[in-house]
């Protein structure tokens, strides 16, 4: 390269802007459909990184759907997702380390022990400190006295604080939060709160669904309500008070 290919060159790199960093998850014009029937016509959503947000919806409305298609557990019928940049199906693999899902069935092994089934799930993220990591996950989660019994054993809400430790066991970016206080005593609510406020002050970022408003308006920053296959309202949670909240949620689900 001559004198002035060599300046050029530099001024251009001089010049370069760096990408702003991806939306810990981008959603466009995704849809989804079993057979015939339509579930998400039209899902239209992003979520920055670092931010919490809830996902509202009447029974059947599709949010268990498109947590699955973001969790990597189910393929949409058209659309793109990107979470952290990647493609949620071109990239699946790699989609699956960036999140830690708590749905309505606790994907444990139900004849394996709690710390076995942290074993299981470490070796399948590759995590090198596995026995320690699960260790302190579940002291974290108040099971450490039943590391080594059966899960098959264990409560509906005990399920719970395990599924939530294998959630964080690979300290995945996003959390998929399908109704995630289901079967917690006071004491596992209050450690739900306490695990999202460390997520959050980790850098991580937060997608929830619940059917109680008055949580969703407390535990995040945004509010999206899904209705008819859209993402019909979207409000700003500090902006919007309870009974607005209500009124609104109403209104687009009607
Ligand atoms: N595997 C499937 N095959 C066929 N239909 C399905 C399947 N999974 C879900 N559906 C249908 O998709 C629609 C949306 O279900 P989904 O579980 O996503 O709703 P939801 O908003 O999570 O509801 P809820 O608040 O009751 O948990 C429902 O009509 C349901 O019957």
């Amino acid at each position: 390269m001559n004198e002035q290919g060599e300046r050029s060159s530099f001024l251009h790199q001089s010049e370069l802007t760096f990408p702003a960093r991806p939306a810990a998850l981008e959603i466009r014009h995704l849809k989804k459909s079993y057979g015939l029937k339509p579930i998400l016509r039209r899902v239209d959503l992003t979520l920055q990184q670092g931010q919490r947000m809830a996902l509202l919806g009447a029974n059947g409305a599709g949010k268990t759907t498109l947590l699955r298609i973001l969790a990597g557990l189910t393929r949409p019928s058209s659309g793109h997702v990107l979470l952290m940049g990647l493609d949620c199906v071109a990239q699946a693999q790699q989609v699956r380390r960036l999140v830690g899902v708590i749905a309505h069935q606790p994907y444990l092994y139900e004849e394996l022990t709690a710390l076995e089934n942290l074993h299981f799930f470490g070796r399948m993220y590759a995590i090198e400190n596995v026995q320690e990591r699960s260790e302190f996950l579940l002291q974290r989660v108040g099971l450490h006295k039943r590391a080594h019994e059966r899960v098959g054993a264990f409560s509906r809400g005990q399920l719970q604080r395990l599924a939530w430790a294998r959630a964080l066991l690979h300290a995945p970016h996003l959390l998929l939060l399908d109704e995630p206080d289901t079967g917690l005593d006071q004491d596992g609510q209050e450690l739900m709160q306490s695990l999202l406020a460390e997520h959050i002050a980790d850098g991580g970022s937060i997608l929830f669904t619940t059917h109680l408003l008055e949580d969703a308006l407390l535990m995040s920053d945004s509010i999206a309500i899904l209705a008819a296959g859209r993402i019909s309202a979207q409000l700003t949670s500090a902006d919007v008070e309870l009974d607005e909240l209500r009124r609104r949620y109403q209104e687009v689900v009607r």
